[in-house]
């Protein structure tokens, strides 16, 4: 059987009780199961939540808080406790662990996404399994991911994981919230998130949990289009995510096998970055580099929006102003200026200091193709 990679992601639902404290019955289970799956000889990355859910109760707090200083003490308190009891009961199989605490900003910041990638593949070929968390006690409010949905399809994508397994407390994507109506139907297998789910979707159902299905499905979608398969359900017992693996999981499947993967680059274009400025293309520009997978050159660029630098990513759009793409550029859009429109032959007369290309196709991904 193929040994896969495999981001599970654990709920606060998942790991806590509802008056703010970790349980302990809870954690050990799912530390049985991921010890399951290693001894398979699949690769785990756990990515798990409950900081503030865990400490919250120790803090004084009657329930989760809502403001942000709140939930940032909470978190500082919960994820102690949540390592520590992470690393006792990993350290009973012979599993070291080892925390990383990501923030929004480490994704978008390619020389950070670049890093984070290191120490991932280094605590893995280490044998260390890497438990992730968002760094909650000091990402700014409007930075946050909220909940770790988001995080756990981001993660797999950066550490290009085979699957990703969402634990919760509910079996699976219901056509409507299960709380509230009985009748709900189960989704059993999914090889899209459309739009009438999506809508099905609603929020959290516990006193600790954030985001609800809605979240789930969003990271679904996002995980689907980093070339992962996803499980979102609950399980019991130390099989249950062997029990996943094959094919036995109280959940929902999401995805198929051999999916489409974009390469690292291009991946961490289309998702994370933050383009500095914007390029408008002649339809000759366009067919060279949706059609032909070549290169940009100055000739086809009409038009340059935005101050960037050399290195900066940028959207090209077409004529009509839809995007085409992103790319990074090998000149700032001073020297791009004086180039613009103008034959390779010309450019290079103007300056023997820049290269031919605008944004080599190495350095780009098209955004049409991807949807
Ligand atoms: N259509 C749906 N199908 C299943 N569960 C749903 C649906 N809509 C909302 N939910 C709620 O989503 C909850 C799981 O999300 P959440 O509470 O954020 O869990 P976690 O803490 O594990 O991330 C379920 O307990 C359920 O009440
Ligand atoms: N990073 C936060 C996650 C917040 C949260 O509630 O997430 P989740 O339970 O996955 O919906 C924490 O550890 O408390």
């Amino acid at each position: 059987m193929k040994k896969e990679r495999i981001v599970v992601k654990i709920g606060s639902s998942s790991l806590t009780t509802p008056n703010g404290r970790l349980s302990g019955e809870k954690l050990k289970e799912h530390v049985s199961a991921i010890a399951g799956l290693r001894e398979r000889g699949h690769q785990v990355i756990l990515v798990s939540s409950g900081a503030v859910a865990a400490g919250f109760g120790q803090l004084g707090y009657p329930s989760r808080p809502v403001k942000l200083a709140g939930k940032q003490a909470a978190a500082a308190v919960g994820q102690g406790l949540l390592m520590e009891a992470y690393t006792k009961e990993f350290h009973a199989y012979g599993i070291p662990t080892g925390q990383l605490l990501l923030t929004r900003d480490n994704f978008s910041n390619r020389p950070q996404y670049q890093n984070a990638y290191n120490t991932l593949s280094e605590l893995l070929q280490r044998q260390v399994l890497p438990i992730i968390n968002e760094n909650d006690s000091i990402v700014v409010d409007e930075l946050t991911f909220g909940d770790n949905d988001m995080l756990s399809a981001l993660v797999g994508g950066l550490c290009q994981a085979d699957d990703l397994f969402i634990l919760t407390d509910v079996d699976g994507l219901y056509d409507s919230h299960p709380k509230d109506n009985p009748d709900a139907k189960k989704y059993h297998f999914l090889s899209e998130i459309t739009d009438e789910l999506l809508i099905g979707a609603g929020g959290s159902g516990s006193l600790v949990g954030t985001g609800g299905m809605k979240s789930k499905l969003l990271a679904a979608q996002t995980a689907l289009q980093l070339g992962l398969r996803i499980f979102i359900g609950t399980g019991s017992g130390p099989r249950k995510l062997t029990d996943i693996i094959d094919g036995k999981g109280n959940g929902t499947y999401i995805g198929y096998p051999g999916q489409f993967t974009l390469k690292s680059k291009q991946q961490w274009l289309a998702m994370h970055s933050l383009p500095s400025g914007e390029l408008v293309v002649d339809g000759g520009a366009k067919r060279a580099l949706l059609q032909n997978g070549r290169s940009l050159l100055p000739a086809g660029i009409k038009l340059i929006k935005g101050t960037f630098s050399s290195g900066s990513v940028v959207q090209v759009v077409d004529e009509k102003g839809s995007l085409i793409g992103k790319g990074q550029v090998n000149m700032s859009s001073a020297e791009l200026a004086d180039i613009k429109g103008k034959s390779s032959t010309e450019a290079a007369a103007y300056t023997k200091t820049i290269k031919a290309e605008v944004i080599h196709r190495d350095d780009w991904v098209a955004m049409k193709e991807m949807k």
